[in-house]
């Protein structure tokens, strides 16, 4: 059909463009060209409001971020740039060269101190969104800050300016932290999952590809991508096909998107599996957290149950362990083999459990938390809701132990005690107001 209507509108005979040389026909050539002229300035017109206003364009919002965060007076300009070199400037022999994507965020944060505390050059990437309380993203800036570590405010789907940082900066490495957490707030807001978790690893993703030379990547999968596993402990042959969350599924996704990239332009990559991550400077919206501020408020909390009375339970597991881990990644990965956008052989690929290999009932660490505040909770033992949570999780952390000398170390007793303390400090005895 379309092919049809190609052949109709086509001239039958070039004679039909035969100009002719009398001034009526120069008039009408000359009234014809003024109207070419006219509708190609209403077209471009067009084109130009379609992609610089309006708001349903995606594009348009990654490439009206990028124009802001590089017209921003903190963004751009040899002051700017001095600061992201000082920041990446490697400290030791062999010190590698690091970008933190999240590095405002919890984890993000503790991974970045300690890689600046060995002499690492590291530069930290965050977009300090209000997902949770953003005072508290500040806070942990400020910490870095007085530690060297500058962070780049800006979101992971913002190619141009991650392009630019990598024209600064020659990573040899990606730590990619930057996500939409929380198995439950999916529901809420499914789309800010899709935003960060897919749209913006495969941006960060395309970058790394393309760069010469290309990065080795580590970032953040999820013990959640398991989902409806029932093999204990959790190994990585398990399968992982039956998400029991949208963010469970956006972590797989992530998993699989890993690969293709590995697959095509030779990244190396390694995916790390963490198991409810708890400790000082941690998430609000993780349950060990506000159960602490609620407990400290005298207000009720919801400890969820599975059906028959069945125990809920987490391998909880300590940030400093994490932080290890996290090292021993970056550590063992190999270069990537690609550049350019070209493969040249093939590239590592891992991915790795880091958990406590000790999972704790919900319940216990209530009975923890109430010993080290001095406080009873008030316990509102209901249903598991349907919203994602998955009954208990449990690592199996050998192939970790093997490939990267990962062995945990703190059990939730301990580790909870060092939170508390840093809640204490932080919030005053819970009089601060935690949002
Ligand atoms: O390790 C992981 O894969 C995930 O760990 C946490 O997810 P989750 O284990 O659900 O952590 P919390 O939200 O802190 O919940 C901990 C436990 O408390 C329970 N819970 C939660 C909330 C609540 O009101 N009551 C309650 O009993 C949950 O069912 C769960 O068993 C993080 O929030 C995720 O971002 C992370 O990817």
């Amino acid at each position: 059909m379309s092919q049809m209507k190609h052949i109709d509108n086509t001239p039958s005979t070039p004679g039909k463009f035969k100009i002719e040389k009398s001034p009526y026909n120069r008039l009408r050539l000359q009234f014809s060209l003024a109207k070419l002229i006219f509708w190609s300035l209403v077209i471009v017109g067009l084109i130009f409001v379609f992609f610089y206003r309006s708001p349903s364009s995606s594009s348009h919002v990654s490439s009206d971020l990028s124009r802001r965060s590089l017209r921003t007076s903190s963004y751009g300009g040899p002051a700017w740039e001095k600061r992201i070199k000082a920041s990446a400037k490697v400290g030791s022999r062999n010190g590698i060269c690091v970008l933190v994507t999240g590095a405002a965020g919890f984890v993000g944060t503790h991974v970045s101190a300690a890689l600046k505390r060995r002499g690492d050059g590291v530069l930290g990437l965050d977009n300090f969104n209000d997902y949770y309380d953003p005072s508290l993203k500040r806070a942990r800036q400020e910490l870095l800050e007085r530690s060297g570590v500058y962070i780049v405010e800006a979101d992971i789907n913002d190619a141009t300016l991650l392009k630019k940082l990598f024209e600064i900066v020659a990573f040899t490495h990606v730590m990619h932290l930057a996500a939409q957490a929380g198995v439950r707030y999916a529901m809420e807001n499914p789309s800010s999952y899709v935003h960060s978790n897919i749209a913006g690893l495969v941006n960060m993703l395309e970058v790394c590809k393309s760069v010469n030379p290309q990065p080795a990547i580590v970032w953040a999968s999820s013990s959640s991508v398991y989902g409806l596993n029932t093999n204990v402990p959790f190994s990585e042959r398990d399968r992982t096909d039956q998400p029991a969350s949208l963010y469970a599924a956006t972590k797989k996704a992530g998993e699989e998107i890993a690969h293709t990239y590995n697959h095509i332009y030779g990244l190396s990559i390694t995916g790390l599996r963490f198991f409810t991550v708890y400790g000082p400077w941690g998430r609000p919206d993780m349950a060990y957290f506000f159960f602490t501020r609620d407990i400290l408020k005298g207000k009720s909390i919801p400890i969820f149950e599975a059906a028959n009375h069945g125990t809920v339970a987490r391998d909880f597991t300590y940030i400093d362990d994490i932080v290890k881990g996290c090292l021993g990644a970056l550590d063992t990965a190999k270069k990537s083999t690609g550049s350019g956008g070209k493969k040249k052989g093939p590239a590592q690929l891992r991915v790795f459990n880091l958990g406590n290999t000790s999972p704790v009932p919900v319940s216990n660490l209530v009975s923890i938390l109430e010993k080290l505040l001095k406080v009873k909770a008030k316990r509102l033992v209901m249903k598991l809701p349907r919203n994602g949570d998955v009954q208990f999780t449990h690592a199996n952390i050998s192939f970790a132990q093997k490939e990267l000398g990962y062995k945990p170390t703190t059990d939730l007793q301990t580790g909870l005690k060092k939170f508390v303390r840093w809640y204490l400090s932080y919030y005053g005895n819970g009089k601060k107001s935690v949002q």
